[in-house]
């Protein structure tokens, strides 16, 4: 699905500093890729072909040390998404994290912390518009969640068709945004009603709940808990699973079951970005998230 990306003289600008990085050009295989594998991608964003699984991609995010969604990085994990959305040869994609412990910490805080509301409103636009190329992707999309993934990197495991998290305490997922003294935009909100019900989606959000992956399972914000080291074997047995369905029939039940749900926030875009800054440049909000960013800095002592 075409979705309008009102990124392209950022994305040109953006990509304009990396295309000069040795073999990082999209479709030449990435330095230090291997021989002869060909795959594409950025700095951030490392796409391979799954040389296991013919017309999968993994796609694994690089951005240190936390994987946060950086406008840099929604931009080329948007650049990568499309480029796979075109290229016929893949039919699936595996999301997953290069980064040890952390599949992905979220919203990039930096991007809302003290910026001028023009900046707000970009950055939330490449949110939005990462959240439905996801959410919306005409190819089977399995994350295959290797870490931590509290509030945007919820959102973008449950954007996936099908979540495995790998069976460690500290890999826990949820919307927690209440903890930070914000909240999720009734979008997230919608997907996490879809997925785990409206009473433990309405429990779960206002409490900030980060599910360890025990919990994540049985609420069922997550489909399967495995081993570590087996989270990216079974992300590609299910897919294998999801690619024996025919590509037109699977795709157009899941934009049947999804569209509903993406329109609510297609019909109001320029709204519902207004409305984030508005909330985000509140004193109140910006006070809470400085609180929130000392937090993190005191944790390291
Ligand atoms: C109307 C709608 C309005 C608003 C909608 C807003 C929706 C928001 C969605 C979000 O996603 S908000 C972000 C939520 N994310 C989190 O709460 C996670 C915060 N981070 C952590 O809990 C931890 O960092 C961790 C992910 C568990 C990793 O811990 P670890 O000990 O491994 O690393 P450390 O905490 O030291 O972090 C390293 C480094 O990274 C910085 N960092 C961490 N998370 C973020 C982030 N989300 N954005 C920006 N920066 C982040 C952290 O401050 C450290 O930086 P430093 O090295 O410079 O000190």
């Amino acid at each position: 699905m075409a979705l309008t990306v009102g990124l392209r003289p950022l994305t040109r600008a953006l990509l304009r500093p990396w295309a000069r990085v040795p073999g990082a050009a999209l479709g030449r295989p990435a330095a230090g890729s291997g021989d002869g594998v060909r795959c594409f991608g950025s700095p951030r964003v490392l796409v391979e072909p799954d040389p296991a699984a013919v017309g999968v991609a993994v796609m694994k995010m690089r951005n240190p040390p936390v994987n946060s969604l950086s406008l840099e990085f929604l931009t080329e994990l948007l650049i990568s998404l499309e480029k796979l959305e075109n290229d016929k040869t893949f039919r699936g994609i595996i999301i997953t994290s290069d980064c040890p412990g952390i599949f992905s910490a979220g919203l990039d805080l930096l991007e809302m912390y003290g910026r001028d509301p023009a900046h707000c409103a970009e950055y939330w636009k490449a949110v939005q518009e990462l959240w439905l190329r996801v959410y919306l992707s005409n190819l089977v999309v399995i994350g295959a969640i290797n870490g931590i993934s509290p509030a945007g990197g919820c959102l973008l495991s449950l954007s996936c068709d099908y979540r495995v998290l790998a069976n460690n305490p500290k890999y826990a997922i949820g919307l927690n945004e209440t903890l930070l003294g914000i909240i999720a935009p009734f979008w997230f909100k919608d997907v996490l009603v879809n997925t785990i019900g409206h009473r433990a989606a309405e429990r779960a959000l206002q409490l900030g709940f980060l599910f360890p992956p025990s919990d994540a399972l049985q609420v069922g914000i997550v489909d399967q808990v495995v081993p570590e080291d087996q989270v990216q074997s079974t992300a590609r047995s299910v897919m294998a699973q999801w690619l024996a369905i025919p590509d037109h029939a699977r795709q157009l039940t899941k934009n049947l079951v999804r569209k509903p749900t993406a329109d609510r926030l297609l019909q109001q875009r320029d709204a519902d970005i207004q409305n984030f800054v508005r909330f985000i440049s509140r004193d109140s909000i910006q006070k809470s998230l400085h609180v929130y960013l000392e937090k993190l800095k005191q944790k390291k002592g």
